[in-house]
């Protein structure tokens, strides 16, 4: 297998689990080689390694014989400095195929929900696709597919209507919402319709990491002229996953003067956060507010019929691509009550579902489902609460609850508690105060604090880190 092999299944691996599991789990593998139907990979941590093999081994491994890799085992080693030890290796073979007649048959058609389901399957793509000044667009991200349901159809509606025109409505557009909801896909689609309408636009769609790392480098080039012209000469500027840039001081600044420059002279900006302005802790106060002038619109968590509009929206798309694949009735139906986490994880499940179907030439059932989902299944199976959080950290650092929400500061209990603040913060949706009130009537500061402390800690302490994560792992098992 080359490493041309691996970014492909890369690729997969993306889609499969998300920006955030990537990025944590398998980001930090690099591909040595392949060895008597071995597929071997190095890992910085003994950890990442069997986190990753528990977790997402089997999901590699079927990634590897879908690309041709010629594996039939992973074993992940710890690299570094010829200091290399084993982790548990696991040897998966994808489960035995079935020879059975493929009949070509449509993806499944279950009862309508009552959302707005994009045109199936032929859903016009966009026409021409041009190089932005900005970040590429994706040409699945259009209205055409987006699915419109409650709990996103404010949002939805507020990108239409600036997509409409260059005249400006409410400026900025705000867009915020969990992982995986739609930010992107929806400043995409304002892209794309725009662009239809108005080919000699000037728009300019960029994350703002994006936006930062130019920013440094034209400082770096001393090219900073140039770099303000490029951005106050944009038609429409739109800025995804503004988060990043909270507490970068100078990125700020920038980002402040040029969001000015463009509201003065009447352009539209459109941003993207993972939190309403006024949540972002470390945002500039001077462009929280500023953000609040326009929109600021919330894509709330998926329903029950939101799911099951995009799982059969996404369905038909994938029908097309697999149409000897069965699909029984009622898998859709069971994703969508099982898998409540987030739009990307549910598409993601759904994929993997047809390649493994195909893989083994078995129809789509909902036992299927189960066998090949398992790990999607567990993560998204329950909602982890501040009074478990407690109990189990408390179990963990063997210490009493009373203690936790005492004015004990010692450091055998401050620590802990620190780490349950930090664990309602992640894996909860409670509010800093909420939190606090938990925490014995604590002040919003006091949990920050504390979030703050483990997540420093967690980049020092390899210990801190193996136990925020073996009690993350223990809360949502
Ligand atoms: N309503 C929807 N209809 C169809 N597809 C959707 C919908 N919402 C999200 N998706 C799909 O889910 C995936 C994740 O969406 P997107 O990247 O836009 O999320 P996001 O909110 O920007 O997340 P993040 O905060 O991680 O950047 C994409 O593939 C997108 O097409």
């Amino acid at each position: 297998m080359t490493n041309e092999t691996w970014d492909e299944v890369r690729q997969e691996l993306l889609k499969a689990v998300g920006k955030n599991n990537f990025s944590a789990w398998i980001e930090p593998i690099a591909f040595d080689r392949v060895d008597e139907r071995t597929a071997h990979f190095h890992v910085p941590t003994n950890f990442i390694g069997s986190w990753v093999t528990n977790n997402f081994g089997d999901l590699i491994l079927r990634q590897l014989s879908a690309h041709g890799a010629g594996a039939d085992r992973v074993k992940f080693t710890v690299a570094p400095r010829g200091n290399v030890a084993d982790v548990p290796a696991n040897t998966m073979a994808p489960a035995a195929s079935t020879p059975q007649a493929a009949t070509p048959q449509p993806a499944a058609a279950s009862a309508p929900a009552p959302v707005q389901q994009p045109a199936p399957v032929a859903a016009p793509q966009p026409q021409h696709p041009r190089e932005l000044p900005g970040a590429k667009l994706n040409p699945n991200f259009t209205f055409a597919n987006f699915v419109v349901g409650k709990p996103n159809e404010l949002a939805h509606a507020a990108a239409r209507r600036v997509a409409e025109t260059l005249d400006v409505t409410f400026n900025p557009l705000f867009l915020y919402g969990g992982v995986g909801l739609g930010k992107t896909h929806l400043m995409h689609a304002i892209a794309w319709d725009l662009q239809d309408r108005f080919p000699d636009a000037k728009i300019l769609y960029l994350s703002a990491e994006q936006f930062m790392h130019r920013f440094v480098r034209a400082l770096r080039e001393q090219d900073t002229f140039n770099f303000k012209e490029t951005f106050r000469s944009v038609d429409i500027l739109m800025v995804d996953d503004v988060q990043f840039i909270a507490g970068k001081t100078s990125t700020q600044q920038e980002f402040f003067h040029t969001f000015n420059a463009l509201v003065e002279m009447g352009k539209q900006i459109v941003i993207s956060g993972d939190r309403a302005p006024v949540d972002m802790e470390e945002l500039d106060n001077r462009i929280a507010s500023r953000l609040q002038c326009g929109l600021v619109v919330d894509i709330h968590p998926t329903d029950y019929e939101l799911r099951l509009g995009v799982l059969q929206h996404k369905a038909e798309i994938l029908g097309a691509k697999y149409p000897h694949i069965k699909f029984a009735d009622g898998v859709l139906e069971y994703l969508a009550q099982k898998i409540s986490t987030n739009v990307r994880v549910l598409e993601g499940a759904l994929t993997r579902l047809f390649a493994f179907a195909d893989l083994v030439r078995r129809e789509v059932t909902v036992d299927l489902a189960k066998e090949c989902l398992t790990d999607v299944l567990r993560a998204t199976d329950k909602k982890v609460t501040m009074d478990e959080i407690l109990k189990k950290t408390c179990e963990y650092y063997k210490i009493r609850q009373v203690d936790m929400i005492s004015q004990n500061r010692q450091r055998v209990i401050a620590r802990p508690r620190q780490m349950a603040m930090y664990l309602c913060k992640r894996l909860t949706t409670r509010s800093l105060p909420e939190i606090g009130k938990k925490f014995g009537g604590r002040d919003h500061t006091t949990i920050l604090y504390g979030v703050r402390k483990i997540e420093e800690l967690m980049q020092a302490d390899s210990q801190i880190a193996e136990d925020a994560e073996l009690l993350r792992r223990m809360l949502e098992a």
